[in-house]
C-alpha cells in the first residue's frame, strides 16, 4: 500500500492547476468577500441555506469542546466576533497605517534583552498594548484568546525521514505540555505499514497518557486505530477525512464518501464511550492529486464532520499553497454550514502564507489555531508539503496582538531546540530564530 500511495503521489498534478468548478466557485465568493472583494460598501450577509447548522445547539454531538479556553476563564465571548462585525471591519482599511506605524515605532525603541526575557512582546509596557488595542478597531476586534493545538509530535514527526525514539517523543510532549500549551496531539494509531514513523504509538500514548492539565488528541482512520487508541490510555481522538478524492485516495485508500462511512462508525463508538472527537478536512484550498479544491467541497466534508458529532472541525491546508484571496472565499463556505466558534485552521507553511492566512482567519472569527513546534511537520502522502506554521512564530504575532494563548514562548522555543538538536537541523520558526539571536547577542553586552 505504501508503495502504490506513494506512487499516486509521484503522479502529482500541479496544486495550481485548477478546475474549472473550484475556480468559478472561488472566483464568485472573491467578488461577493467583504474582505477581498471591492470593500467598498458592507456585504450582506448570505442567509444560511437550508438545514445550515449556525446556531444549532448541537444536540447530536459526540461531545462539546471540553477544553477551557484561556478566554473563558475570565469571562470574555467571542460574541464579538461574529461575522457581521468582522464584515464591517472592511470599510476600516486606514487603521492599518496606524498599526503597523505603531508596531515599528514600539519595535525601534524596544530593549531587546528585556523582550526577550519578559513576554516576548514587542509593547514596551501594558499601557501601550492598552492604547493600540484602544486605538486600532482592526486589532480590537480579533479574538481576546486563541486555543492553539500543537500537533508537531504528531503532524511533525510522522514526515521524518528517520524515526525518532519513543523516548525523545515522550519528552517532547512532555516539554509541550509544560509551556503551557492546552492541546498537544501525541500520535496517530493508524497502519505502520503507511506511516512507520508513528508504529510507537501505543507506548508513547501509555508514556504520556498522564500529564495533567494537557489533552493529548490522537489520530485514529478507523475502527481498529480507535480501539488501539482507546486501550493504550487516549482521552480524545482525531479523525480525519479529505475534500478532495486524489488526496482521500493516496492518504487513507479510499474514497471521501467510503471514509466518511468510516468515521460514522469511529464517532459512533466514541460518542458510546464519551471520547471527543476532532475533525480534519485536508486540502481545503488545494490537492496534490487533484489541483484546486472549490469551497463546495470544503464545505461538505467539514458539515458531515461537525454532524457526526466532531466538536471542532480542523481545515487543513495541506500544501500551504493558500493565500487570504482563497482562504477567505473557503472559510466563508464553511462558515454558512458550521458555527465559527467549531472551526480552526491547520496551515502548512510551504509558500510562507501561513501567519497572513492565520491572521484573516481570525478576523473572520476563528479562535483555533493548529501549529507545529520549530515548524516541524508535512504529510507522507502529500510530496511537496512542508512543515505546519511554527508555533513559536504563532505565539510570537499572538503575544504582539495582545491576544493571550496561556502559552510561555521561552518553553516553546526550548522545546522546539530539543527536538531540533535531535534531528540535527535549524528551526523552522523566525521568531525562534531571530529570539535566540538577541539573546545570545544580549548575553555580549
Ligand atoms: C487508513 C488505513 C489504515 C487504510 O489502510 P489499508 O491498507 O487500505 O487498509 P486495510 O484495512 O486493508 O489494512 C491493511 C493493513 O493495515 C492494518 N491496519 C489497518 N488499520 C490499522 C490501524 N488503525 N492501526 C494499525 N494497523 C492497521 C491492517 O490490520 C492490515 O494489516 P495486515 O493484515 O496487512 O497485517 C491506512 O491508509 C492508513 O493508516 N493511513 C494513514 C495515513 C496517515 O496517517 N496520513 C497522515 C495523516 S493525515 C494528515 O497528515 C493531514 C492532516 C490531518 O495533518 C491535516 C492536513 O494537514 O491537511
Amino acid at each position: 500500500m505504501l508503495a502504490s500511495s506513494t506512487r499516486a503521489c509521484s503522479r502529482l498534478a500541479s496544486p495550481h492547476a485548477s478546475s474549472s468548478a473550484g475556480a468559478a466557485a472561488a472566483a464568485a465568493a472573491l467578488a461577493s468577500s467583504p474582505l477581498l472583494g471591492s470593500g467598498m460598501s458592507a456585504p450582506e450577509r448570505q442567509p444560511a441555506p437550508p438545514g445550515a447548522v449556525v446556531g444549532d445547539t448541537g444536540s447530536s454531538r459526540v461531545a462539546e469542546d471540553p477544553q477551557p479556553r484561556p478566554c473563558t476563564s475570565s469571562g470574555e465571548s467571542r460574541e464579538g466576533h461574529q461575522w457581521s462585525r468582522v464584515a464591517h471591519q472592511s470599510q476600516l482599511t486606514p487603521h492599518w497605517r496606524n498599526v503597523t506605524a505603531g508596531l515599528s515605532h514600539h519595535v525601534s525603541s524596544a530593549n531587546c534583552s528585556s523582550l526577550y526575557q519578559k513576554s516576548y512582546r514587542y509593547f514596551s509596557s501594558s499601557s501601550d498594548q492598552q492604547r493600540i488595542w484602544a486605538g486600532n478597531k482592526l486589532i480590537h476586534d480579533l479574538p481576546r484568546c486563541v486555543k492553539i493545538v500543537e500537533v508537531g509530535p504528531r503532524d511533525g514527526l510522522q514526515n521524518e525521514k528517520d524515526t525518532v525514539p519513543t523516548p525523545v517523543k515522550v519528552e517532547l510532549i512532555q516539554r509541550l505540555a509544560a509551556s503551557g500549551l492546552s492541546v498537544v496531539e501525541a500520535t496517530s494509531f493508524v497502519s505502520p505499514k503507511w506511516v512507520p514513523q508513528l508504529a510507537d504509538a501505543k507506548d508513547v500514548m501509555e508514556a504520556v497518557r498522564n500529564i495533567e492539565g494537557v489533552r493529548l488528541p490522537v489520530l485514529t482512520p478507523n475502527l481498529k486505530g480507535f480501539e488501539a487508541a482507546i486501550a493504550a490510555g487516549a482521552k480524545e481522538i482525531a479523525i480525519f477525512a479529505s475534500a478532495s478524492e486524489g488526496f482521500s485516495k493516496s492518504n487513507i485508500n479510499c474514497t471521501i464518501k467510503e471514509s466518511l462511512a468510516r468515521y460514522n462508525d469511529v464517532a459512533l463508538a466514541a460518542k458510546e464511550k464519551e471520547i471527543p472527537v476532532r475533525g480534519y478536512v485536508s486540502c481545503v484550498v488545494g490537492c496534490p492529486v487533484d489541483g484546486s479544491v472549490p469551497p463546495s467541497n470544503v464545505a461538505y466534508v467539514a458539515k458531515e464532520l461537525y454532524d457526526m458529532g466532531c466538536y471542532e472541525v480542523s481545515l487543513g491546508d495541506t500544501i500551504g499553497v493558500g493565500t487570504p484571496g482563497t482562504v477567505v472565499p473557503m472559510l466563508e463556505a464553511i462558515m454558512s454550514v458550521v458555527p465559527v466558534e467549531k472551526l480552526a485552521v491547520h496551515f502548512h507553511d510551504t509558500y510562507g502564507q501561513s501567519l497572513s492566512n492565520i491572521l484573516i482567519s481570525l478576523q473572520m472569527g476563528v479562535s483555533v489555531v493548529d501549529s507545529s513546534v520549530a515548524g516541524l511537520g508535512g504529510c507522507p502522502y502529500a510530496k511537496g508539503a512542508s512543515g505546519n506554521v511554527a508555533t513559536e512564530d504563532v505565539v510570537y504575532m499572538l503575544n504582539g496582538l495582545g491576544i493571550r494563548t496561556g502559552v510561555d514562548l521561552g518553553k516553546v522555543m526550548a522545546a522546539g531546540e530539543f527536538i531540533c538538536k535531535y534531528l540535527r537541523r535549524q528551526s523552522g520558526s523566525k521568531a525562534a530564530t531571530a529570539l535566540s539571536k538577541v539573546t545570545a547577542n544580549a548575553s555580549k553586552l
